[in-house]
C-alpha cells in the first residue's frame, strides 16, 4: 500500500509574512489528517522558518532544488547537506522549470538525486512531456529517455528511496489538467519500464500527478490505481487548497 503524498511547491512565491501564514495554516489544517502524508516546499530563504513553524507538526519540509556538490565555491548553490540541516525530507528535483531555463541534464539531477539520498533525504524526481511531444506522440519515449538518462547513472536501487512526479509541461501553470485517464496512463508506463529492471520497487515507489492539480480535480487524480499524490504548485499557496486536495488524498487512501 502506498500512502498517498501530497507536497506543495511554492516555487519563487511569497513573502516571509505570506510563508508564516501559509506554514501555520498548513501545519493546523494538516493536524488531523489520517493516512495521507503532506509535505511544503518554501524558498530557500524561508527553509528556516519552515523549520520552526513545522516543529511539532506532521507536515514535512521539503526545498525546491539543491547542488551536486558538497561545499566549496560554488556560488549561489546549496549543498544537500545544509538542506538536511534544517529538517527537510524532500527535496525536488529535475522540475521541468529548471531543466527548462537551466539546462539541467539527467546526468545533473542523478547527481542530485545521490547527493540528496547521500544526505538521508528523499528526492521528488519530475518527469514530464511538452505539448509538442505530446502532439508528435512521444510522450512515453521522452518519459522513458529521461528515466534511461537517469537509471544510467544511479541505477534502479534508488528508486526504492525516491519519490517521482509525472508532470506534463502543458499542464503547468496552465490550468489545462491532464485528464485522470490521461495521467494514469503514463503513471502506468512509468511503473511498467521500472517493473522490467525491479519489480518490487517499481510496485513499491510513489508517483505523483502535478500540473493544475486544484480542489476540484484532486479527487479524480488520486482515485488512479497508479496515482500515488501530487506535486502542487498554484494550489499550493492557498491554505483552504492545499488542504482540500490533502483532504482529497485522504479521502483516496481510504
Ligand atoms: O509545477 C508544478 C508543481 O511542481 C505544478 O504547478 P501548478 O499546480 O501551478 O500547475
Amino acid at each position: 500500500m502506498r500512502a498517498p503524498l501530497i507536497a506543495g511547491n511554492w516555487k519563487m512565491n511569497g513573502s516571509k509574512r505570506d510563508a508564516r501564514a501559509l506554514l501555520g495554516g498548513v501545519a493546523a489544517g494538516a493536524a488531523s489528517l489520517q493516512g495521507a502524508e503532506v509535505a511544503v516546499c518554501p524558498p530557500f530563504p524561508y527553509l528556516a522558518l519552515g523549520e520552526a513553524e513545522l516543529a511539532d507538526s506532521v507536515v514535512c519540509l521539503g526545498a525546491q532544488d539543491v547542488s551536486t556538490e558538497s561545499a566549496g565555491a560554488y556560488t549561489g548553490e546549496v549543498a544537500a547537506a545544509m538542506l538536511a540541516e534544517f529538517g527537510c525530507r524532500y527535496v525536488i528535483c529535475g522540475h521541468s522549470e529548471r531543466r527548462d531555463y537551466h539546462a539541467e541534464s539527467d546526468t545533473l539531477i542523478a547527481r542530485k538525486l545521490q547527493a540528496v539520498i547521500a544526505n538521508g533525504m528523499r528526492p521528488i524526481l519530475c518527469v514530464g512531456e511538452t505539448l509538442e511531444q505530446r502532439e508528435r506522440g512521444e510522450t512515453e519515449a521522452v518519459i522513458g529517455a529521461q528515466l534511461d538518462g537517469v537509471l544510467g547513472v544511479v541505477g534502479i536501487e534508488t528508486f526504492a528511496d525516491l519519490e517521482l512526479a509525472y508532470e506534463p509541461v502543458w499542464a503547468i501553470g496552465t490550468g489545462k489538467t491532464a485528464t485522470p485517464a490521461q495521467a494514469q496512463q503514463v503513471h502506468a508506463f512509468v511503473r511498467a519500464k521500472l517493473g522490467v529492471s525491479d519489480r518490487r520497487i517499481a510496485q513499491g515507489v510513489r508517483i505523483l500527478y502535478g500540473g493544475s492539480m486544484k480542489p476540484g480535480n484532486a479527487a479524480e487524480l488520486l482515485a488512479q490505481p497508479d496515482i500515488d499524490g501530487g506535486l502542487i504548485g498554484g494550489a499550493s499557496l492557498d491554505v483552504d487548497d492545499f488542504l482540500a486536495i490533502c483532504r482529497a488524498a485522504e479521502a483516496a487512501a481510504g
